[in-house]
């Protein structure tokens, strides 16, 4: 497929794979914007219930974590945010983004997608590539309750010349698929399986999860790195306890570490 005649989201196709799901969902696809988080983020909440969700052929300044840019082409990849609101609290919810990258696991999965993994905190990894990227943000405007802005990016068909920077490689569905799904029916089974992974932890919070991304946890019992803004620590990695915090054993014993601005590699 050339980049010019991909194809292009669209919210009525990207319904009828949710069936009568959609109902739950406000979809709005546009061809281009800056970044589908910020856009979320600076428009207010409808009160309708509905989950809002913005998806976007390309983005011109798309967010990744760490302050880094999520770069995109038209047709290479799934760029969308959705605003989800929780149980009135000043922060966010413990564990959020591991079970988006869970909801996304579990859709490649029942693509067929084999050895996919969850990079804590929140990237999907494909045989120790990034396949996709997870930006959770709190938006919070006065007056309403506080809302996570979850952007997801994933990666289609990426030019043979692209210029991604990542120091684990990086995949592409169509790497992974004989035949991979177009964008918009990759999106209704996304959105669906966000809501299903979305009600459950609403109801049980992250401890009911956490097995299944343990199961899926890409650096298992082998020596990593953290670093941090204040802290670069060394040791194996343990898993994740009932907050999503990252277990790590260290020679001064077991430490805990917060998803904040943190970063994890292989030692
Ligand atoms: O791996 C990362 O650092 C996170 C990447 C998140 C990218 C997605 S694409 C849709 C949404 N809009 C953005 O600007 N960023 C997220």
């Amino acid at each position: 497929m050339s980049h010019s005649d991909f194809e292009a989201l669209d919210a009525g196709a990207v319904a009828a794979v949710l069936g009568e799901l959609a109902g739950q969902f406000s979809l709005a696809v546009v061809p281009e914007c800056d970044s589908t988080n910020s856009r979320l983020m600076e428009t207010p909440a409808d009160d309708d219930g509905r989950i809002a969700v913005l998806a976007a052929d390309r983005q011109t300044a798309g967010r990744g974590r760490r302050g880094r840019s999520w770069l995109s082409w038209p047709g290479a990849g799934l760029t969308f945010s959705l605003r989800w609101h929780f149980m009135p609290a000043p922060h966010m919810p413990a564990g959020l983004s591991l079970v988006v990258g869970l909801a996304v696991a579990r859709t490649l999965e029942e693509l067929g997608v084999e050895g996919v993994q969850l990079k804590w905190p929140n990237d999907v990894l494909i045989h120790g590539k990034k396949l996709a990227g997870i930006l959770v943000e709190l938006s919070s405007s006065r007056g309403r309750p506080p809302a996570a802005v979850i952007g997801i990016g994933l990666n289609l068909r990426l030019p043979a010349d692209a210029q991604v920077e990542s120091a684990t490689g990086v995949t592409d569905l169509a790497a992974c698929l004989a035949a991979p799904p177009g964008p918009n029916r990759l999106l209704g089974l996304l959105l669906g399986q966000l809501h299903h992974f979305l009600d459950l932890y609403a109801a049980a919070g992250f401890p009911a999860l956490r097995a299944a991304w343990q199961q899926r946890n890409a650096f298992a019992d082998l020596p990593v790195r953290i670093f941090g803004e204040a802290q670069e620590l060394a040791g194996t990695c343990a898993g994740v306890d009932d907050d999503g915090a990252l277990l790590l054993d260290t020679p001064e014993g077991r430490r805990r570490v917060l998803s904040g601005e943190v970063s994890l590699r292989l030692a």
